[in-house]
């Protein structure tokens, strides 16, 4: 797969300067012996194969560039070859033992003294240089979703739909006429990823030089600046009336729940509650909006599918005279069995349950995890293996909903923790924001296949893109859209 031109041009300013990096880093490498070190060297010991490194003392650089370029080939490849089996993978910043999802159980049983997954994702979105940093130090942000947020949702339900119509109406054409649109603005865009997929592709030492001549990490620091200062404010507010009268009615927002929610100094503070703030409006953003472009643009490869789910929608709508409740949302099978195939096909990573090890553990199977690993999993291994999935290569937008799968898919609905898909990752530390991605992907499906008609420009399907282990529809992807005649008109309630 080409390296994506465009998004490093978007984030570094022009593909010159990427050009100058490169050979730098790599004459660097080539002088600087620390660049030839092994990564995780005290782990080579245990018996498994590496993939991406061609030679014990190639240049960690090598493997790094491979990973930007062809991550989705070197996983295919490598997990064709593990055949179930742990292998090590060469990323290039370090390395990461690929666990088989048949570990999964045992995996969820060991407590977070043996496995992290904060300090994981901290790393993989370089933490220290987009400030996403803070979820190393706290989990109080995934508390907050799992026990506030996510039980207020049907409250939530008909002010999110009513965001969502309002944000639809701006962002889409109202012409009747077809007209050429770029549907994900805001995916990748955000300067958070940004910095991350660029300052991905060169070595850790020289992040932190090279970061400041990124425009988007500027845009980061002016957007953290603007939300700490409406955030700081509001949380001594907050606090000052919670000091005040301790049985005050909560209001339903993420910082009136933070600040009722904080139990020590940490979770009280208001530089952490901006970040953690930050940190979960930039993840769930880009998350729920890269999953429903890549979602529309399944459906619009396969107007069979495309048809059924808006005939099921259109239907459901007669049923429930356009006023959607929640459970109108959760009975459309086939716009779910859609999302779940999307998912399958595409996920937002390649590699999920990303954990480090945080002591010395020995698994079941013999194999010796040690202090300072990553590990992680390949959710390739069961949504391509036959077994699991027929055609695993083939997107079939309705598989979920055939005779023989459908009690299944009603037991599994789309937001649920599902080992074979591994959509949400798994065990105590899945995403905690699948509920809420849940209703907001589907709000923003139904209304916008209600309501407009999408095609391909020239009729040429969109290709998806990756860079490192991330796969993402392309913020420059263009797509047509028209407003359909005969829309319904729909309500949340
Ligand atoms: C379609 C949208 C989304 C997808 C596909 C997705 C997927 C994931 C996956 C695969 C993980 C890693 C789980 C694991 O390692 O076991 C994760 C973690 C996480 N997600 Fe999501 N996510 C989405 C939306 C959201 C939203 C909307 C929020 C917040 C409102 C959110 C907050 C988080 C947090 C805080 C974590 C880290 C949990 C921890 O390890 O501490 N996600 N997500």
């Amino acid at each position: 797969m080409a390296l994506d031109s465009t998004i490093l041009a978007q984030a570094w300013s022009s593909q010159q300067f990427l050009g100058i990096t490169v050979v730098f880093a790599i004459l660097a490498g080539i002088i600087f012996p620390r660049l030839f070190q092994k990564h995780n060297s005290h782990c080579d010991d245990d018996g498994l194969f590496t993939v991406n490194k061609r030679f014990s003392w190639e240049p960690s650089f090598f493997a790094r560039f491979r990973w930007i370029t062809n991550a989705q080939e070197i996983i295919t490849d490598a997990d064709i070859k593990a055949k179930g089996r742990p292998y090590r993978l060469a990323r290039g910043d370090t390395d990461q033992i690929l666990l088989p999802p048949t570990l999964i159980p045992e995996l969820n049983r060991l407590g977070a003294d043996v496995l992290n997954s904060r300090e994981s994702h901290a790393f993989g979105l370089l933490g220290h240089l987009t400030g996403m940093g803070v979820v190393r130090k706290t989990s109080f942000h995934v508390r907050v979703l799992l026990s506030y947020i996510s039980p207020a949702l049907p409250a939530m339900f008909p002010l999110t739909g009513e965001r969502i119509s309002a944000a639809i109406k701006e962002e889409f054409p109202q012409s009747h006429e077809w007209t050429v649109m770029k549907p994900s603005k805001a995916v990748v865009r955000c300067p958070i990823f940004q910095v991350c997929f660029a300052m991905r592709c060169v070595p850790s030492w020289l992040q932190p030089v090279l970061v400041w001549l990124l425009p988007a990490k500027w845009r980061l620091l002016r957007g953290w600046r603007k939300l700490t200062s409406y955030v700081v404010p509001r949380v001594l507010q907050l606090k000052e009336e919670f000091t005040h009268s301790r049985d005050r009615k909560v209001e339903p927002d993420v910082l009136s729940w933070m600040v009722e929610a904080g139990r020590s100094e940490m979770e009280r503070d208001h530089k952490v509650l901006t970040a953690l703030v930050g940190s979960i409006a930039a993840g769930s953003t880009y998350s729920i909006a890269n999953f429903c472009c890549r979602t529309i643009m399944d459906l619009v490869a396969h107007p069979d599918v495309l048809d059924a789910v808006r005939a099921e929608i259109r239907e459901k709508h007669a049923q429930v005279d356009g006023r959607w409740d929640m459970a109108a949302l959760a009975s459309l099978e086939k716009l779910e069995s859609a999302m779940k195939e999307s998912a399958r096909m595409t996920p937002g990573t390649l590699l999920v349950y990303s954990r480090v090890v945080k002591k010395d553990h020995v698994l079941s199977t013999g194999l010796k995890l040690k202090k300072g690993q990553f590990v992680t999993i390949s959710g390739a291994t069961r949504t391509m293996d036959p077994d699991y999935f027929e055609n695993p290569r083939e997107y079939n937008g309705l598989r979920f909903c055939a005779e023989d799968k459908i009690e299944e898919h009603r037991a599994r609905p789309f937001s649920s923790i599902d080992t074979d898909i591994l959509t949400w990752g798994a065990g105590r530390w899945a995403c905690p924001g699948r509920l809420i991605s849940d209703m907001a992907a589907k709000i923003l499906l139904v209304k916008l296949l209600d309501e407009y008609d999408f095609g391909f420009v020239g009729n040429k399907p969109l290709a998806r893109h990756s860079m490192h282990e991330f796969l993402f529809f392309h913020p420059e992807n263009q797509m047509l859209t028209r407003r359909r005649e005969d829309s319904g008109g729909t309500v949340f309630v």
